[in-house]
């Protein structure tokens, strides 16, 4: 605004400049409209995205599942460089039982197991059940101290959040953000977002993590720890199929310990249970990772193996026949049990796997327990696998 020597503006120019600033203020208002409108959309698509994600995780069916949504749309939808999962699993028992429900953590390379709540490097001062809530911890990367949390850090990582899963005041473990923008997470941001994005994400991750553990209970037998009999013919007539597609031989083993009467009669149950016990672990050392080891029920297990024909079934088994009884049973420093084996061993080649998969799992069962008879017939201690020949 330009003033005369008295101070006082002409009446005209003092009308066109006012209206000059209204202008410049209008225009600067406008700018500010849009900005906030440009911000709100954003806002807007940021929100829809997310809603759409956490129905995708609330409705992951299984661990693989909810954990490859997240490693996969996160980083889309908060426009991440980086997205980490630690998870607290001090007995290695979610480790234990995703490995056994066949999960290949090999697929999942930023999933981390903890063993311990330090391992996460939250302030967790002395922590009791009535403790508040970690925060999140927001800072800039530092490739020695976040080597955990990123442990495959993409090129350029500048700045970091350490979000807490938290389910009932628990740590279940933390969802780690990274990304190339060094002003995307400073200790001064708000957290509201983040921390309600990791509360649903440590829901779902409890749901999925209880609902398999149910499953891989429904699918062992308690006393051994190996896959029961209800896991095993869901696995046979997949392995069926798959055997069928891509053309390979599989194998399926009938093993039964000799005169089990008589250890029950010596030992006990409890002895008994202990024998069983450790002869499925001398079976389960004999395979391969591959191959599925079940208890049918009583002293009876059976082995499942894959890409494998009869011959080199047959050389498994007679190691697993020779494991049991190479060595005594050690039940106490004084008791000491011989035990043997008897097994039967069927092979379906490829050209057998066509038909009903149940009419052939059935009739393949049967021709191992078979074999299985003819092996108890001819002595005990012995592998059968072609029928009227014992090796
Ligand atoms: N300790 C224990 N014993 C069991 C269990 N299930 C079944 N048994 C016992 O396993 C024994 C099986 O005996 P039999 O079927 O007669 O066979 P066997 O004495 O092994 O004789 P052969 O098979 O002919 O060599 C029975 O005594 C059952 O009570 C279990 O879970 N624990």
């Amino acid at each position: 605004m330009t003033y005369t020597a008295t101070g006082k503006l002409p009446p005209q120019t003092d009308h066109a400049a006012q209206a000059l600033d209204l202008a410049a203020e209008n225009q600067a208002l406008r700018a500010r409209m849009a900005y906030l409108l440009e911000q709100a959309e954003r806002n807007h698509s940021i929100m829809t995205r997310h809603q759409a994600f956490d129905l995708d995780i609330v409705g992951a069916g299984n661990f693989p599942e909810l954990v490859g949504t997240i490693f996969r749309v996160l980083p889309i939808i908060s426009e991440l460089d980086s997205v980490t999962l630690t998870l607290i699993d001090e007995d290695a028992d979610i480790r234990h039982v995703m490995a056994k429900l066949d999960v290949v953590f090999e697929d999942f390379p930023d999933l981390i197991f903890a063993e311990d709540l330090d391992a996460l490097g939250f302030d967790l001062g002395r922590r009791n059940a009535y403790s508040a809530a970690p925060k999140p911890l927001l800072g800039m990367y530092d490739p020695l101290r976040h080597a955990r949390p990123f442990p495959n850090a993409p090129a350029g990582l500048q700045s970091v959040a350490l979000v807490p899963l938290l389910r009932n005041r628990r740590i279940i473990g933390s969802l780690n953000l990274g990304s190339c923008d060094p002003t995307r997470f400073t200790p001064s941001l708000g957290t509201d977002f983040i921390e309600h994005m990791a509360s649903i994400i440590a829901i779902c991750l409890e749901n999925v993590i209880s609902n398999e553990m149910l499953k891989y209970i429904g699918l062992t037998d308690s006393l051994t720890g190996v896959y029961n009999r209800r896991y095993i013919d869901r696995r046979l007539l997949e392995e069926i199929a798959r055997a069928r597609r891509q053309s390979y031989p599989i194998s399926f083993m009938y093993i039964d310990i000799d005169h089990f009467k008589r250890v029950n009669d010596t030992v006990g149950h409890g002895g008994g249970d202990e024998v069983l016990r450790e002869v499925a672990g001398r079976i389960k050392n004999e395979l391969r990772a591959s191959d599925a080891l079940a208890r049918f029920g009583g002293e009876e297990f059976v082995v499942l193996l894959i890409d494998a024909n009869l011959d080199s079934a047959a050389f498994v088994a007679e190691r697993i026949r020779a494991s049991v009884a190479g060595n005594m049973i050690t039940l106490s420093p004084e008791l000491q049990l011989s035990v043997t084996v008897s097994i039967g061993v069927a092979c379906l080649n490829p050209g057998e796997a066509e038909g009903d998969a149940e009419v052939i799992a059935r009739a393949w069962i049967a021709r191992a327990d078979e074999l299985l008879y003819e092996a108890k017939e001819s002595g005990r201690n012995r592998v059968v696998s072609v029928s009227g020949k014992a090796a």
